[in-house]
């Protein structure tokens, strides 16, 4: 039986291969579930990690909003088990990688490429909205590609979460909007202004309220600094569904089924 049977899994299930993802992620390895050769990725947690930072709750409750989530572009974590000291996360493997090694490589992508990829997660969102659940933490490194160059958003961060990673790790504040960096009341409309973050940097490479200080990052975003570079090119159908989606006002911002209809997402993303 595949991966998916809620069954007691082990170590002794697996065969590991090759270290996956970075640091970052804890660590990742591929593996193969022995009995039915399905191929997965394998999260390894330590405990003691985990309990120093008090996520234990958090990732009791992923696991649990994971296991009612089935969607295409969302990263399917199959089951989960532990031993003395470690937690396991029996995770989707995709098989072409991480989003954003492919931005940097690509340094940005068409216009096509990145609106086939906004579509998507607009519907992955849409789908999580519906079943209550936001936040989902949708910057390029939670991004990765499947076998077939679809894009699944492969973490479930949420605000605590998400949040003690961004102060603890200091990763990066670019995708935070101004009611989380205010630190006030927040809801879906938090994914409309990251997947708008999103679109841009996939566009032009860099996030737009980038800058060298976090304290003039936070500025340039409680301002809504969004400026356009005049290269790479990029069209006007683009740049105004940027402009609808980072607006300080969350009630005032692009709703997740109106930007399915928006002229640069119809002319653009390949029907999915
Ligand atoms: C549904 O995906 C997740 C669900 C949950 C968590 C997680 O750690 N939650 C968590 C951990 C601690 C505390 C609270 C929550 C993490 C992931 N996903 C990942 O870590 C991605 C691993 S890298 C990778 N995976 C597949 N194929 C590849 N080619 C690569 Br590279």
């Amino acid at each position: 039986v595949s991966a998916t049977e809620t069954r007691r899994w082990t170590l002794n299930d697996f065969d590991i291969g090759k270290p996956l993802g970075r640091g970052k992620f804890g660590h990742v390895y591929l593996a193969r579930e022995k009995r039915s050769n399905h191929i997965v990725a394998l999260k390894v947690l330590f405990k003691s990690q985990l309990q120093q930072s008090q996520v234990e709750h958090q990732l009791r409750r992923e696991v649990e909003i994971q296991s009612h989530l089935r969607h295409p572009n969302i990263l399917r974590l199959y089951g989960y088990f532990y031993d003395q000291k470690r937690v396991y996360l029996i995770l989707e493997y995709a098989a072409k990688g991480e989003l954003y090694k492919e931005l940097q490589k690509c340094k940005y992508f068409s216009e096509r490429r990145a609106a086939t990829y906004v579509a998507s997660l607009a519907r992955a969102l849409i789908y999580c909205h519906g079943k209550h659940v936001i936040h989902r933490d949708i910057k390029p490194e939670n991004l990765l590609i499947g076998a077939q160059g679809e894009l699944k958003i492969a973490d479930f961060g949420w605000s605590v979460h998400t949040f003690n990673r961004r102060r603890t790790m200091c990763g990066t504040l670019d995708y935070l909007p101004p009611e989380m960096v205010e630190s006030v009341e927040h809801d879906a409309s938090v994914d409309i202004w990251s997947l708008g973050v999103l679109c841009y940097e996939f566009l032009y490479g860099v996030p737009p309220f980038e800058a060298k200080e976090h304290s003039d990052t936070y500025r340039r975003i409680v301002q809504v600094d969004l400026k356009f570079p005049p290269k790479p090119i990029v069209s006007s159908h683009a740049k105004d569904l940027i402009s609808q989606m980072l607006v300080k006002d969350s009630s005032q911002r692009l709703q997740l089924h109106k930007l399915l209809e928006h002229p640069w997402i119809v002319q653009n993303a390949e029907p999915s």
